[in-house]
């Protein structure tokens, strides 16, 4: 345990801990992995996955496997860095959070009164279109930093093939669908969740769903994903050179509600840290998102709803609060 890398809430002599509620089945499927399994190159079955999962594995995305394992083992050597490192080199427009996974539009992390929506995780924020103005002197963030660059291209260039399916099979209208995915406002969130001490308790993130369009994840070999489906709890269990595209709620009411965007929750380990690294995309931030289930909104305002919903009520109410009454 590098005990000096952890921010101070996170390590052995503090008290925080979590309740983190009845502890639901996990549906343990040792051989068989129900994820589906979609090939990029191929995307005939893409339509079923997001009908019924909202979340898949991604095979065939051509992100060299030298490229994802360099991410992953340098965001590992990144955050084991001494906390303090940490705290002074990461500047603008990166930014280091951690116990919640929350920014608020000034950046500033935004924690939840409620046990829930707190995180057992560090998260470091690139935001991928304005990585070539960050300047720094630390070689390590800095080579990270060119990584994640070459990184952002290979997943803008899958999240536009993926939407352009998307789009296709849900008869979008094409130019109101170039708004739907906007590639300026996507960023990379490189996620530590340490080990935790015996008899702590927490979840890496509690049970939610993502407000982004979709996101992109690449995960460790430790695992602590599940995603939620009839009324199970289910691992995705880590498989090398494989990506996870995870639907998040701007997806669920453009698609008319057609397309399930997947809860999904991270368990903490008491032997290890796991490191996963999230590409997530939205829509432009003042495109109004128009359907049948929910009253007219940008992504702005369900954004500034959420951050009210945090601060009020502890959690989010997500896309439900925008339902039109029937
Ligand atoms: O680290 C993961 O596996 C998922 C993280 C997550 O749920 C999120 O970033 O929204
Ligand atoms: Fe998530």
């Amino acid at each position: 345990m590098n005990i000096k890398s952890y921010p101070p809430l996170f390590r052995p002599h503090s008290n925080l801990t979590q309740n983190i509620g009845p502890d639901e089945p996990i549906e343990h499927i040792e051989d068989l992995d129900p994820i589906p399994v979609i090939d990029l190159q191929c995307l005939e079955k893409l339509d079923g996955a997001c009908k019924n999962w909202g979340l898949f594995r991604l095979v065939n995305h051509g992100v060299p496997s030298t490229l994802l394992s360099q991410i992953q083992d340098q965001a590992r050597k990144l955050f084991s860095l001494p906390f303090e490192h940490k705290q002074a080199v990461i500047s603008s427009p990166l930014s280091y959070v951690w116990g919640t996974v929350f920014l608020s539009s000034s950046g500033v992390a935004v924690r939840s009164s409620q046990d829930m929506f707190n995180c057992w995780a560090e998260v470091i924020n690139f935001p991928v279109t304005q990585l070539s103005q960050f300047q720094t002197q630390d070689s390590l963030l800095d080579s990270f930093r060119h990584q994640v660059e070459e990184y952002g291209k290979h997943l803008a260039r899958i999240a536009r093939t993926i939407f352009q399916v998307m789009a296709k099979n849900l008869n979008l209208d094409p130019r109101q669908s170039e708004s739907y995915l906007a590639e300026s406002t996507a960023f990379i969130r490189a996620h530590r969740y340490p080990q935790i001490s015996e008899g702590k308790q927490a979840w890496g993130a509690g049970p939610h769903r993502d407000g982004s369009l979709f996101s992109i994840l690449s995960q460790d070999q430790i695992g602590g994903l599940e995603v939620y489906k009839d009324n199970k709890w289910f691992p995705v269990k880590p498989v090398a050179n494989t990506l996870l595209i995870n639907l998040g709620e701007m997806m669920k009411a453009i698609s008319d509600d057609r397309y399930v965007s997947a809860k999904h929750r991270v368990r903490v380990y008491k032997q290890e840290d796991r490191i996963s690294v999230n590409y997530f995309v939205f829509p432009d931030f003042d495109c109004v998102i128009r359907s049948s289930k929910y009253k007219p909104f940008t992504y702005n305002e369900f954004r500034a709803q959420g951050q009210k919903d945090i601060e009020s009520l502890g959690f989010i109410v997500g896309l439900e609060g925008f339902k039109l009454s029937k």
